[in-house]
């Protein structure tokens, strides 16, 4: 594309982020521009000496209504949207008194942090600006003789573009691009603003938008492109974590990590999860997390080779000598000490990521996962079963250690691919089964699994020995379970309701263990 040398003859300047704003104003005072600019900026430009025309000077009218109206004026909105190649255009822009304006740099009042502060309605309706995405719009529709800014980050280039004599069409479009996805992200978090005041989980319209946080360098396959976004919320995670060394993250680890991090944080006991492949492939709690390590690795020691490992306590440096024993990819954990991140940073290429706190799993939220041609909506799968909802419906009932083990492992079955059976022993795993397409399979995938981490234990009798167990939805017939009775274990939780479900209950009664339903499924695909 053709260098398209644009003099910049005005530039309106309109920022509630004053950040690099005298950088961007001396440049373009620099190269001849006359500068017009809304209350704040223009006393910010003022007061750096930096010369400067207010717009109500300009046009002949004050600011009112507490800054709702500023730069909504034709002498404003006619000087960006004329058309310079057009002499109609020109010829009414000179007979209405109306200057060329050739740049535009705004950035919005500051909505989606507002919200985030947890602000209250009128503070946040206050900040839904919108002056501003008039003027964005405005000059970005006419980018082929208006340049448009909206974030601070574009200042340096544009800045680059002037020292060579102006900005191409081809820099124009682009900002123009950029200028519509920022305003209809900002719609999108009103939108959804709007939506949760109203509890409307499910509107008429579903806008999502997301910050790219960064291009990863390949998607889930090295022959497939992926970015990461951000979609603003503060629910800590992966999202919001601070990455203290290692690697980028790739696609998976970022996936993984998230399935790592929200499993780890159903625990309120010091807690380890290790995961592959999205699947947790060993989990405990304990008094300490060291001793949570030693229990969620015993369970399946082969899969957790490359595994991402996340923590629900800040990391220590017993903990972290552990891990670091064993190939790891990812560590998550809401902080580090000093000592436990100097020992891990022998480990270039470990990616040590600290998110500050834990997200709350009885928390509500919407997640998305996209299909051909469209994306699924649902709410958080936030369920928790309550104690007096378990009910026992075997002769036998669950001793208070098996029942601590069955919450346990339920609570672990949540966040396993479905069909998922976990065996658990004084809170951590000893067999997983999961994603498989029947639920016998996963049982007995689970129980072999533990047979052969026994073995490497030097132990002669599979984990499952003495178990109990968690299946995420109900057996559609006995066989399941006496598989799960096969393997060793005394007790069951599951959620019950299937028309088998007395068929289930008998063949747990006559292998003599105890079962518990609770009437709460936890599927996961
Ligand atoms: N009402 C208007 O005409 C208007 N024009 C520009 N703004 C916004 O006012 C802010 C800058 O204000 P100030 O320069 O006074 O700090 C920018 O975020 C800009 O997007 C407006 N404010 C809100 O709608």
């Amino acid at each position: 594309m053709s260098q398209t040398t644009l003099p910049i003859r005005r530039a309106l300047i309109s920022v509630s982020d004053k950040a690099g704003l005298l950088d961007l104003a001396r440049a373009l005072v620099a190269q001849g521009a006359e500068i017009l600019s809304t209350g704040g900026s223009a006393k910010a430009l003022r007061d750096a000496s930096v010369p400067v025309t207010e717009v109500s000077d300009y046009t002949g009218f004050p600011e009112i209504l507490d800054g709702r109206v500023k730069t909504l004026m034709p002498k404003i909105h006619g000087g960006i949207l004329g058309r310079r190649d057009l002499p109609a255009h020109v010829a009414q822009m000179k007979e209405h008194g109306i200057g060329p304006i050739d740049l535009v740099a705004v950035n919005l009042y500051p909505f989606e942090k507002t919200v985030a502060s947890g602000a209250d309605a009128e503070t946040c309706i206050e900040n839904i600006d919108i002056g501003g995405p008039a003027l964005i719009r405005a000059a970005a529709k006419n980018h082929a003789h208006v340049v448009v800014l909206t974030d601070p980050a574009q200042y340096e280039g544009l800045i680059d573009a002037l020292g060579d004599g102006g900005t191409t069409l081809e820099t124009r479009r682009f900002y123009a691009g950029a200028a519509y996805a920022r305003t209809a992200a900002y719609d999108a978090a009103i939108a959804a603003w709007f939506a949760a005041q109203a509890q409307d989980a499910f509107p008429e319209r579903f806008a999502l938008a997301g910050q790219r946080a960064e291009i990863l360098r390949y998607g889930e396959n090295p022959h497939q492109q992926a970015a990461f976004y951000r979609d603003g919320t503060t629910r800590p995670g992966v999202a919001t974590a601070v990455q203290v060394q290692g690697k980028a993250l790739s696609y998976n680890n970022i996936n993984d990590t998230d399935a790592a991090f929200e499993a780890v944080a159903e625990f309120d006991e010091p807690a380890v999860v290790i995961v592959k492949h999205a699947n947790p492939c060993g989990v405990a709690v304990s008094g300490d997390l060291t001793t949570a390590w030693d229990q969620a690795l015993r369970c399946d020691p082969v899969s957790a080779f490359g595994g991402i490992v996340a923590l629900n306590r800040p990391l220590d440096a017993a903990t972290a000598e552990k891990i670091s024993t064993i190939f790891t990819e990812v560590i998550v954990a809401p902080d580090a000490a000093e000592d436990a991140k100097a020992l891990l940073a022998r480990k270039k290429n470990l990616r040590l990521l600290l998110t500050g706190g834990l997200p709350d799993p009885t928390a509500a939220g919407t997640v998305v996962r996209s299909v051909a041609g469209g994306f699924l909506a649902q709410t958080r799968d936030n369920g928790r079963v309550a104690p007096d909802a378990l009910k026992v419906v075997t002769k036998r009932v669950p001793t208070e250690q098996e029942m601590q083990d069955l919450i346990f492992a339920f609570r672990v079955a949540k966040h396993v691919k479905s069909n998922a059976i976990v065996y658990a022993k004084d809170c951590a795993t000893v067999g997983i089964g999961a994603g498989q397409m029947s639920r016998v399979d996963s049982a007995r995938i689970a129980a072999s699994k533990s047979g052969e981490a026994a073995k490497a234990a030097g132990q002669s009798t599979p984990l499952t020995q003495g178990s109990v167990a968690a299946s995420d939805a109900f057996f559609p017939f006995a066989d399941g379970l006496e598989t799960i009775v096969a393997a060793g274990a005394t007790a069951v939780i599951q959620p019950g309701g299937s028309i088998r479900d007395d068929e289930v209950i008998a063949a747990a009664d006559a292998a003599g263990i105890a079962m518990v339903f609770t009437g709460m499924r936890h599927f996961r695909h």
